[in-house]
């Protein structure tokens, strides 16, 4: 038991500061599901999962290899239409409309709930052009509008300070850090309330890695973010709220993070925590 509570004291130490607490913010759902079911062919990879998740805060998805996390995150904006083996079951709702009605543009969609890849995936343009793309498909800004809002995304996303000067050179020149920070550039210049996030550190060095960390604590004053992520001292750290998904693909408990890392209800994920699996 001692060395539960040592184990366990790892994380709680890490539970975020004051600096980051945003407990006391209204919660306003902006995205739920509703007893969401996905498969992949006859494999079940969600099972009868609901969840709140709510406005302008940090909601950290964690469980183990398989139990789901891509495919959850994925359900949400719809990526999942483009396995064609996949199929969803129960509602996801954002302000509460289901994302899986007929009526429903999912290119739309994503303009509004975008997404950030484990590893960073700029286009194989210039630094200006990959920010740029979404909003030239959106089509509503002239060249100036197009410079400021460019600008805007690249500050935004706290890369401004060190690609100013040379827009013009090719993403791809950039340091992994700063491709990420690219990609939350590129994701934040439509204008979108959700971001996505499936394990956006987990390709990075330690350095890179905590400067993505500050920049989702900023980004969620304008944005609400859900983080996929295999490493539970950042969840604790940059989460405000924390579901544990398991093997299975069943959501078995999501509440604030302290209380996931603190005093968790389920056994299952008091075991998940202190490392006795996964
Ligand atoms: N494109 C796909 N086609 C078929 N099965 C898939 C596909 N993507 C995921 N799966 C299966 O669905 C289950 C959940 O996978 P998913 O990637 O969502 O889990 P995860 O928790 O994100 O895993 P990890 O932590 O390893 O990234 C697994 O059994 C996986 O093999």
């Amino acid at each position: 038991m001692a060395t539960q509570d040592n184990e366990r004291a790892l994380i709680t130490t890490e539970v975020q500061t004051e600096s980051t607490d945003r407990s006391d913010r209204p919660d306003e759902t902006v995205l739920e599901a509703r007893t969401l079911d996905v498969y992949y062919g006859e494999d079940q990879a969600l099972t009868d999962v609901s969840i709140e998740i709510p406005e302008h805060k940090v909601t950290a998805i964690i469980g183990p290899s398989g139990c789901g996390k891509s495919t959850f995150l994925r359900s949400i904006n719809r990526m999942n239409d483009q396995i064609d083996a996949c199929r969803v079951d129960g509602e996801l709702s954002f302000h509460g409309k289901n994302v899986y009605d007929d009526d429903v543009d999912p290119v739309a969609l994503r303009r509004k709930i975008g997404q950030v890849f484990q590893k960073p995936n700029p286009f194989p343009k210039s630094i200006y052009d990959n920010v740029a793309y979404g909003l030239r498909v959106q089509g509503e800004l002239d060249e100036g509008g197009m410079d400021d809002a460019v600008e805007e995304a690249l500050r935004g996303a706290a890369l401004w300070d060190e690609v100013e000067g040379k827009l013009d050179s090719s993403g791809l020149d950039l340091s992994g850090g700063q491709q990420q920070r690219l990609c939350i550039a590129r994701a934040i210049a439509t204008d979108p309330e959700v971001i996505l996030m499936d394990e956006p550190t987990s390709a990075l060095d330690p350095v890179a890695a905590s400067k993505i960390e500050d920049l989702i604590d900023e980004l969620v004053e304008e944005y609400t973010v859900v983080i996929v992520t295999h490493n539970m001292q950042q969840a604790a750290r940059i989460s405000d709220r924390t579901a544990v998904f398991l093997t299975g693909g069943s959501l078995v408990e999501e509440d604030d993070t302290a209380t996931i890392f603190e005093d968790p209800r389920d056994d299952r994920v008091e075991d998940y925590i202190t490392g006795k699996f996964g």
